[in-house]
């Protein structure tokens, strides 16, 4: 123990120590730094961080909402891969659903964390929210953390990642809604790119080709024609021609022809564009709206034998004439074969026509429509598909009523469209083939006075012209005859006056 004396003393002798030995210090490291480099005193500070500060084994990545001005991939991948993974275990929810969306979407809401196994790598998945610094400002600032163990760096980054990137895809493309988009469509949609440009609503026709009535082996046919177009983006690219598929889809009405472009789409999952050519103004219109569709969809012109100046390719001078006014077959061709070649990726185009003998052979070319697909009336196998969809009857299942409806079938020309309405009638299958039954004998009955009428339609015109072919042998008998006559009075005449 210090006395009070000796107090002040003993405190300014500690002062002093204290001061000599920062004076030493300084001077220490004041000599240290003129005497030792400042690489190698860096050096030393990192070695000695390294060994006194606590070495953590994780490692986390951060993936912000945006890089730049544009979106991140990983972050959108991350959202939409984690909502498959929501376990009991989180407590937050975040919940919505556009007028666009058919189902209610979740999503973890901020500071909730994931777990996720891949092969034998844990990771943990945290959402995280910064809060904007003031309430008016926007920065809110959105990003995932994802933390794994260290050794497992490579792995997430050559296969984590690429496989949550993959799933996320897969997810974006089942929960796709498919647009239909038209130039008359509301311009205030959000898609809508004002007066005269796309509007869209989505596509609620429930045609699948399960639903679809036609030959089985034509919808396989088909149906393997679209996967192959699929698949063959690098083989497009090496043979150097545009990836796009034309269909021409023909027959009488209402066999399916629209039913089966939508079909189509919702198999590809692909936007459809339904274009009517009689709105557009000329071909530089025509080269506008058409550069303004998207790739992976299907371009619609319907009843192009209806639509375009068909006539103008035999005839320059009108097409000079109109081309001002109206969409000539030329410009849409050249389109299609030329402008799009080159800026579109995964187009399909579909005419349709209920006249393909009207079509100007041009369009018919091979190497334009690149599959002619025949719409024809309703078949026996067709009717099967149509009773499974109205009725809910198994197509390998039969009825008392079948022999009779398929054999009138067979021997009518029904479409589709025209079974379809019967069957609506009723829910009771009993009442629905009577009434298809009743229709099918009608229509038969129709036919078959429609085939006398022409057939004696046919008699007359028959005899006509047997009655012109003998009035015709009889005046050139008439004329021989004469002729004869003259000849043989001319020659007595000479034989006189020899
Ligand atoms: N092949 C089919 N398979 C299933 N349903 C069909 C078929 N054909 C027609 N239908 C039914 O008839 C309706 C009209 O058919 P759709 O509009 O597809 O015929 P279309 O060939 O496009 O006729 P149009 O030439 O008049 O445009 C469809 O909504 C569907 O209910
Ligand atoms: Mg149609």
């Amino acid at each position: 123990m210090f006395s009070p004396k000796e107090m002040p003393s003993t405190a300014s002798t500690l002062f002093s120590a204290y001061a000599s030995f920062a004076a030493t210090m300084m001077m220490v490291r004041s000599m240290a730094n003129e005497i030792v480099p400042y690489e190698l005193r860096a050096y030393l500070h990192s070695a000695l961080n390294y060994l006194f500060t606590s070495r953590s084994s994780t490692l986390t990545l951060v993936i912000d909402e945006c890089c730049g001005m544009a979106r991140n991939q990983v972050y959108e991948a991350a959202e939409l891969y984690l909502r498959t993974k929501i376990s009991p275990a989180t407590d937050r929810l975040r919940v919505s659903k556009t007028p666009r969306q058919k189902h209610i979407s979740a999503a973890i809401e901020k500071g909730e964390e994931i777990n996720d196994k891949f092969e034998n790598l844990q990771v943990k998945w945290r959402f995280v929210c910064t809060e904007p610094k003031d309430q008016r400002s926007n920065d809110e600032k959105r990003f995932f953390e994802l933390i794994f163990n260290k050794k497992f760096k490579d792995k997430v980054f050559d296969s984590y990642l690429p496989y949550v990137l993959l799933r996320a895809n897969a997810i974006k493309e089942q929960q796709k809604v498919v647009k239909l988009y038209n130039r008359e469509c509301p311009s205030d949609d959000i898609d809508g790119g004002g007066w005269g440009m796309w509007g869209s609503i989505n596509l609620e026709h429930p045609s699948t080709f399960d639903t679809l009535a036609m030959e089985p082996e034509l919808k396989q046919a088909i149906v393997e024609d679209l996967d192959r177009f699929l698949r063959r983006k690098e083989f497009y690219k090496k043979v150097g021609k545009a990836w796009k598929r034309g269909y021409l889809l023909y027959g009488p009405p209402g066999t399916g022809k629209s039913s089966l472009i939508a079909a189509m789409a919702n198999y590809l999952k692909f936007d459809i564009y339904d274009l009517e050519l009689t709105s557009v103004y000329g071909n530089s219109d025509l080269r506008r709206i058409l550069l303004s569709t998207t790739n992976r969809s299907i371009l619609v012109i319907e009843d192009i034998d209806c639509s375009v100046e068909v006539q103008d390719r035999q005839n320059p001078d009108e097409f000079q004439a109109s081309s001002t006014s109206k969409v000539t077959l030329s410009g849409l061709l050249n389109f299609i074969d030329g402008l799009w070649s080159s800026c579109g990726d995964e187009r399909i185009i579909v005419f349709t026509t209920n006249h393909k003998d009207r079509l100007d052979p041009a369009l018919l070319r091979p190497g334009r429509m690149d599959m002619h697909i025949n719409m024809s009336y309703c078949t026996t196998r067709g009717f099967r598909v149509l009773a499974s969809n109205y009725l809910g009857i198994h197509q390998s299942k039969t009825h008392h009523l079948y022999e009779e409806i398929e054999d009138l079938i067979d021997n009518t020309e029904t479409t589709p469209a025209e079974v379809a309405e019967e069957l609506m009638k009723s829910d009771d299958a009993d009442v629905a083939f009577g009434e298809l039954l009743n229709f099918l004998k009608r229509k038969k009955a129709a036919s078959i006075e429609i085939k006398e009428e022409e057939g004696s339609k046919k008699t007359e015109e028959d005899q006509e012209a047997k009655r012109l072919k003998l009035t015709r042998i009889a005046r050139n008998f008439r004329k021989k005859a004469i002729k004869g006559k003259r000849k043989k009075k001319r020659s007595q005449v000479t034989s006189q006056r020899v």
